[in-house]
């Protein structure tokens, strides 16, 4: 329990101190609770001696009407506090982990499945919010109950004291190997969770795929099997958490028929007050059934303990460090300085790149596939960060600032566009939040998407489905340019941007890059290399080394890997078009 309460500070921060006042009200109302008992013991010890008056009787009446309402509005201000407390606290700890994440190398999503997160961000930070809305102050209030109803009982009697502490002494160790057999089952059971979880995104990302090589159903035999697992950690747990709770409840129900006993016997052999019989009998109903409640209410508690590691071990990850939380720069002159990166700790994916991409440049990457281009871009993101060397902004080191202040300077355009389940408007927004709809209207002209959305249900109010699943790659990529547009960073950062865009509107799409990367700092991917022509310089890459570079004339005349790749493409093309004219022959003959 200790340890629960450890893991609540550590993950509620300064925050915990709010939790003090429902916890400790808590405890009051069951002191209080406890006290209707003392006074019982009064009273009837009153009639018994028939001292039991009427005033008495008004004054034991009036005192128990106001521990009553003062319970009332004690419970109510609690609960409320808790009701009010556990969400907020969970709220700015699901805002602080999803902050944490936002800030993090993106060699933690290599380590860390979907499954995992979308489990410690959903499914720990809900159950965290139980225990502190709910279970927290039930189980302060248990505990007290309980130790206030053994002192009560050895005031009775001593040896009625001693017999329900036996009681409660034999029981205890019961209910704590059931907390730590939860908190064990948990761990597993949360990992099977997560696997679900992590196979239910790939089932519903792949859903494509899998349907085309029948893997759907209970075909799909990953889904299937972690389903498996889970069904069984889940019995498992169950069964094996079982006889602890069980034979914990049937030691409390014990309490009952032995104060009965008990009490008989301090009644007939011992001479014991008939009124210490009587709240012997109550008190035992009460702590019975109190203690019962703990059989489900601490393993649920106990349960926390790995869902409180997982959170903590994603905050412990850790974050980008920096000394400045803004970015001004005169220039935008980029420069990499014999850069070395590994994505693992053993394959140098770039080996010492050295290049200038200076203000109002075109830089073109290109290289075959692997060859390390992305990753290029993905350091002057901050993505990552460069294993060795250096890469600089207006002369200064970009590792000394925080990853959102260096791309508030970029705009850039990736491979894989990813669009909000919001309307169109906002989506392009994302560019610029201050935008207003006008300025929206002109960067979807200038990226050739003004007709297609206005030819949708509801123009700019469209809602894109998640992740622009109700758009072509065309359309996303364009979106994506109008965002880009929009934004007018400083710094542009281009990444296979023509794959999916249909031929009839390359060349539109050229002007509109051509207006994107006007007097802009440009690094550009491409695998097309008539669109690079006027690059000011291109950096061949192969296997993580620059290779080649130079300007498209300078590069043709080294008659190297550049001017081979050129000669190819061109044939190509030639080839294709000559097809193209052949076939529209044949139609017409
Ligand atoms: N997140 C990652 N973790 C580990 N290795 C990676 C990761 N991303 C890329 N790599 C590896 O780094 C190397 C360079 O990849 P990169 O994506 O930069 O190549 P590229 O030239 O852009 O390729 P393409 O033209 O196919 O997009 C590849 O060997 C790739 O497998």
């Amino acid at each position: 329990m200790i340890s629960i309460i450890k893991y609540i500070k550590q993950l509620a921060g300064s925050d915990v101190r709010r939790l003090i006042s429902p916890v400790i009200l808590s405890m009051v109302d069951s002191l209080l609770n406890s006290s209707m008992y003392g006074i019982m013991i009064f009273a009837f010890m009153g009639l018994a001696a028939g001292t039991f008056t009427f005033d008495v009787l008004k004054t034991y009446s009036l005192i128990m009407i106001s521990i009553f309402f003062a319970r009332l509005i004690i419970h109510g201000i609690g609960y409320t506090q808790a009701q009010c407390r556990g969400p907020e606290i969970s709220k700015k700890l699901r805002l602080q982990i999803g902050n944490h994440i936002r800030s993090l190398n993106l060699g933690f999503f290599n380590k860390n499945s979907i499954g995992r997160l979308n489990s410690t961000l959903a499914t720990d930070i809900s159950d965290f919010e139980t225990i502190i809305t709910h279970c927290l102050c039930d189980f302060v209030k248990v505990v007290i109950f309980t130790l206030m109803s053994l002192i009560i009982s050895f005031a009775i009697d001593w040896r009625y004291g001693l017999t329900l502490g036996i009681i409660v002494v034999v029981a205890f160790p019961l209910l704590s190997l059931s907390g730590k057999i939860a908190a064990r089952n948990s761990k597993k059971l949360r990992t099977s969770s997560q696997n679900v979880i992590s196979m239910i995104v790939e089932y519903i990302n792949g859903i494509k795929t899998f349907r085309l090589y029948n893997l759907t159903g209970e075909g799909f035999e990953r889904l299937d099997n972690s389903l498996s697992v889970l069904k069984k950690e889940s019995t498992h747990a169950e069964l094996t958490i079982l006889p602890y709770t069980m034979s914990f409840s049937t030691i409390t129900s014990f309490i009952v028929p032995m104060s009965l006993i008990i009490g008989t016997y301090l009644l007939t052999q011992q001479n014991m007050h008939s009124t210490n019989f009587l709240v012997i009998l109550l008190l035992s109903i009460s702590i019975s059934s109190t203690m019962n409640s703990l059989s489900s209410l601490y393993p649920q508690v106990r349960s926390l303990t790995k869902a409180s590691e997982n959170m903590i071990s994603i905050l412990s990850e850790e974050p980008f460090s920096y000394k400045k939380d803004h970015a001004d720069f005169n220039s935008y002159n980029l420069s990499f300085n014999n850069v070395s990166f590994q994505y693992t700790d053993k394959v140098d994916v770039l080996k010492n790149i050295s290049f200038s991409a200076d203000n109002s440049t075109t830089t073109a990457l290109i290289g075959p596939s692997g060859s390390g281009k992305t990753t290029i871009v993905s350091l002057i993101s901050r993505f990552w960060d460069v294993s060795s060397g250096s890469i600089t902004i207006d002369g200064e080191d970009i590792r000394q600032f925080a990853p959102d202040a260096l791309t508030k300077h970029m705009a850039v355009v990736f491979q894989d566009v990813y669009l909000l389940n919001d309307t169109v408007l906002n989506n392009i927004k994302v560019g610029k939040a201050s935008a207003t709809k006008d300025e929206v209207i002109a960067a979807a002209k200038e990226a050739h998407c003004h007709n297609f959305i206005t030819k949708m249900e509801n123009g700019y109010d469209t809602i894109i489905g998640e992740g622009g699943s109700t758009l072509s790659g065309g359309e996303k990529q364009r979106i994506s340019i109008a965002r880009a547009l929009l934004k007018d960073a400083p710094i542009v950062l281009l990444d296979e941007t023509t794959s999916s865009l249909d031929a009839d509107n390359e060349t539109e799409i050229q002007h509109a890059f051509d207006r994107l990367m006007k007097n802009k700092t440009v690094l550009v991917i491409a695998h097309r290399l008539g669109t690079i022509i006027n690059a000011n310089n291109i950096l061949v890459l192969d296997k993580g080394e620059i290779i080649e570079s130079g300007n498209h004339k300078t590069l043709l005349e080294k008659k190297g890997w550049y001017a081979r790749m050129f000669d190819e493409q061109k044939k190509a093309q030639e080839w294709t078009v000559q097809n193209n004219i052949q076939l529209k022959e044949k139609k017409y003959e």
